[in-house]
């Protein structure tokens, strides 16, 4: 499991193990490892060290700081390194120092220096931030993200909100980010996210505790929870799944839940709507119901909503099943929020940005701004899991550590690629996980499904659906 943790608690980490090393040992030890991976994205360019025009963007804190100490190594591997102070009297004195003994020099002239340089690293703020970025460290943002140099970011693009991934204002646009002691939310959220670019991790010997802020499934982790039929396993043990999806208006919904639900690893899937005709047609291996979800059989899990219309009394009827039942898209806005409050069973919700919206009363813009608030609150709102789909999927129940999903793509963004999810989450439901298991598995699958149909070029729902049995393999050979 990759975690992040938020700035409060990497603060009192630092804290309790400044307290136990000699002062100044734990920039020492992020110097050396962000002035390592420098080497390294230097020489990945097919350049070398020696000679390198090397920019730091130094601010007033521990982050210039550290962009100082690494710059002084570089230079004293031969690099041309200049620092760029932006409070020159209250840079972080100790680098300084070292930079200048090592050969380094101040600039003079930023944007002349920031327009040769081949690496900048960005040392302007770290986790120190606060608000939007002044005025004179957004201009220097600006020209480094527009520059034809590698941009390093120092622990994370300065003008990014931590905690949260929000970015409210000019902020640093990263090629890299080195980041020390251990991920930070916005590392792995976007908008955030998408400013960091490739993120390597320098051990700095923090220890955090045992419960992350945010976590994010890796391979081995999604290998352990995908459910595996044993010898003993028929249909109805490996799960029934129900899929209530479809309208005679939009039956490729139902056919894309099933699609979905197919490929997750329950034994069956039973279709329950009006859309039974296009279902067998494409699957014969589904179970078909034309009465209501109560009267179909028994299920281990429902899948509500996807091409529903305005059916109301088929999402009432599914919330009454004592199972977990998945609510998505039209049964997003017809489920009450205090029938799903009151059930028994699990639920999961799995919005969009703007369905998410709609159920929280704000605007899709400030929910795509600030995923995380907002997916924890609407899971608070609805005693439920929800999964938020977008650029990063995140995951969230009250009382658990929000998971957000390291895989997909943006070709992903293609009508009907939400029905497949949903079919596929319900299919893991009715196997056995739980609701955070079963849609943070889900998701997983389906980005890395869409990325192996996608190979770079435009897809369809259908292809993702096809793709999840690859994904599924991939996943369990790591
Ligand atoms: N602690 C440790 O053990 C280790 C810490 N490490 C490193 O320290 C970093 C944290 O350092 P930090 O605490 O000094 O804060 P930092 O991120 O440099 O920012 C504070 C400075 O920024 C300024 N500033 C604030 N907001 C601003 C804005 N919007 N726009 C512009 N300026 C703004 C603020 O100015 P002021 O408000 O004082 O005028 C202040 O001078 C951490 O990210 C990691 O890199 C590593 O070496 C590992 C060991
Ligand atoms: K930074």
């Amino acid at each position: 499991m990759r975690t992040a943790f938020v700035v409060e608690t990497v603060r009192a980490a630092e804290r309790e193990l400044m307290a136990r090393l000699p002062e100044g040992a734990l920039m020492q030890r992020a110097a050396a490892g962000l002035a390592a991976a420098c080497a390294e994205f230097l020489g990945q360019s097919r350049g070398k060290v020696y000679g390198s025009r090397v920019v730091l963007l130094v601010g007033s804190g521990d982050n210039g700081g550290d962009a100082l100490y690494a710059g002084a190594r570089l230079a004293r591997r031969g690099a041309g390194v200049a620092a760029v102070l932006l409070a020159p009297e209250r840079a972080h004195a100790g680098g300084l120092r070292a930079l200048l003994a090592a050969g380094g020099r101040v600039s003079t002239a930023p944007e002349r220096d920031i327009a040769d340089a081949r690496l900048i690293l960005d040392g302007i703020v770290g986790i120190g931030g606060k608000g939007g970025l002044r005025p004179d460290a957004a201009r220097l943002a600006a020209l480094a993200s527009d520059s034809r140099a590698f941009v390093v970011a120092v622990d994370l693009p300065s003008g990014v909100e931590a905690d949260t991934g929000e970015v409210r204002g000019p902020a640093v646009r990263a090629d890299a980010t080195v980041t020390f002691g251990t991920y930070k939310p916005c590392l792995l959220v976007d908008p955030a996210r998408e400013l960091a670019g490739a993120v390597r991790l320098v051990d700095i010997g923090l220890e955090l505790p045992a419960a992350a802020d945010l976590e994010a499934l890796q391979y081995a982790d999604v290998a352990e929870l995908l459910p595996v039929p044993g010898a003993e396993s028929d249909k109805y043990r490996r799960g029934v799944v129900g899929i209530a999806a479809g309208s005679a208006r939009y039956p490729g919904a139902a056919v894309l839940a099933v699609a979905g639900a197919l490929r997750g690893g329950a034994g069956a899937v039973r279709y329950v709507g009006p859309a039974a005709d296009a279902v067998i047609d494409r699957f014969p291996e589904t179970l078909v119901h034309a009465g209501p979800p109560s009267k179909a059989g028994r299920v281990q899990a429902w899948v509500v909503g996807p091409g529903l219309g305005d059916d109301a009394d088929r999402v009432r009827d599914v919330l009454a099943a004592d199972v977990p039942v998945l609510i998505d898209a039209d049964g997003l806005r017809l489920a009450a929020r205090a029938t799903v409050r009151a059930r028994t069973a699990p639920t999961l919700l799995t919005p969009h940005a703007g369905e998410a919206a709609a159920l929280l009363g704000a605007d899709r813009a400030e929910v795509e701004a600030s995923r995380l608030p907002a997916v924890r609150r609407l899971a608070e709102s609805y005693g439920a899991t929800v999964l938020l789909k977008g650029s990063t999927t995140l995951i969230a129940a009250p009382g658990r550590v929000v998971r957000v999903n390291p895989t997909g793509t943006s070709w992903l963004a293609t009508a009907g690629s939400g029905d497949v999810l949903s079919g596929l989450a319900g299919s893991l439901l009715a196997a056995g996980l739980d609701t955070v298991d079963a849609a943070s598995t889900a998701a997983f699958l389906h980005g890395l499904a869409g990325r192996l149909a996608a190979w770079g070029g435009p897809i369809g729902a259908q292809d993702v659906a096809e793709g999840v049995r690859g994904a599924w393999r991939e996943a369990t050979r790591a």
